[in-house]
């Protein structure tokens, strides 16, 4: 992440993708087509970040995008929120051209997480997680406070953390109250920029296991962003490599540790891959059958 952000955003889509149902399971939520992504630099020229890609998120996925630093990662992310326009290509959201996403509308909306920003300082938990829902004045009051008070239950804070201001939380309670204020408005996509960062080990394991039973319960399409290979593994139904401007593979991430380029063996298959593959490959074996006791008089 290289750009500063609001903890969270939550994008709009205009009144016709609103009343659209959601495509079903298993089918493409957003489609990225010969995308190009550029930046013009002082004196003259531009950065090429993407060239030609192509990516398809399928509704219901935890997608991980990964690459080396300043691959463009963040950046893709913008750019399926709408926050950047392509040089070239096209980006679809929802079965609408993702510029449509950015205007004001209804129901289906896309919520972000930040890895950076901070939640407004001057607002308590429950005023933070309101925030989005409040500005879109569809609701009283009351119905919006209620509405903020199952989000902070459903991220695992108490009532009595409502009225605490920001600076008295942890690290790992930010991200709760962020993580509500980018449910509030019942998005069925939600996009992570490294959602684990930050944290130690026990509050990122926490995090992830909060992200898992709401990815399932919420039936949540999530795009991620993550350096963090406990959190990739234990999240990621597909993992998207970029690399060369462009997506080199999507896929399980089985198929993708098969993969023969730098990048992966550099990130997988180095001294910290295969730590993380054999932590989350002990937490998935199945449990030892109890010890029999040796029966007696043998
Ligand atoms: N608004 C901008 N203006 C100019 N260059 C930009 C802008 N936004 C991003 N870039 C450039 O695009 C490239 C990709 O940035 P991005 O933040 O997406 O990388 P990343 O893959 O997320 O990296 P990291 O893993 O280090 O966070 C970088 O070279 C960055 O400097």
């Amino acid at each position: 992440m290289t750009m500063s952000e609001p903890a969270e955003v939550t994008v709009a889509v205009p009144p016709e993708g609103a009343s659209a149902p959601l495509p079903p399971p298993g089918d493409p939520i957003i489609e990225v087509r010969g995308l190009w992504s550029a930046f013009p630099v002082p004196g003259g020229g531009q950065v090429v970040v993407h060239k030609d890609l192509d990516l398809t998120v399928y509704r219901g996925e935890v997608l991980t995008l990964v690459g080396g630093s300043g691959t463009g990662k963040t950046v893709l992310l913008r750019q399926m929120l709408g926050l950047n326009t392509p040089y070239k290509g096209s980006v679809e959201v929802l079965g609408h051209p993702v510029s449509e996403l950015a205007r004001d509308g209804a129901a289906a909306r896309v919520g972000m997480l930040f890895q950076q920003g901070a939640l407004f300082s001057a607002f308590s938990v429950l005023d933070n997680i309101a925030f989005p829902l409040r500005e879109a004045g569809t609701l009283p009051d009351a119905l919006v406070r209620e509405a903020a008070l199952l989000k902070l239950q459903m991220v695992g804070l108490k009532a009595t953390d409502a009225y605490k201001m920001p600076s008295e939380l942890s690290g790992g309670m930010i991200k709760r109250v962020a993580l509500a204020r980018a449910l509030i408005m019942d998005p069925p996509l939600l996009m992570l920029d490294e959602p684990t960062a930050g944290l130690d080990p026990d509050s990122s394991d926490a995090f992830v296991t909060l992200l898992r039973a709401l990815h399932q319960e919420l039936g949540l399409t999530v795009v991620m962003v993550t350096h963090d290979l406990d959190t990739l593994f234990e999240l990621s139904t597909r993992v998207a490599v970029l690399a060369d401007q462009h997506v080199i593979i999507a896929a399980p991430v089985t198929s993708v540790l098969a993969f023969d380029h730098p990048f992966i063996h550099h990130f997988f298959l180095g001294e910290r891959g295969q730590r993380a593959m054999e932590l989350l490959r002990q937490r998935r074996a199945p449990a030892p059958p109890a010890a029999v006791p040796a029966p007696k008089g043998d």
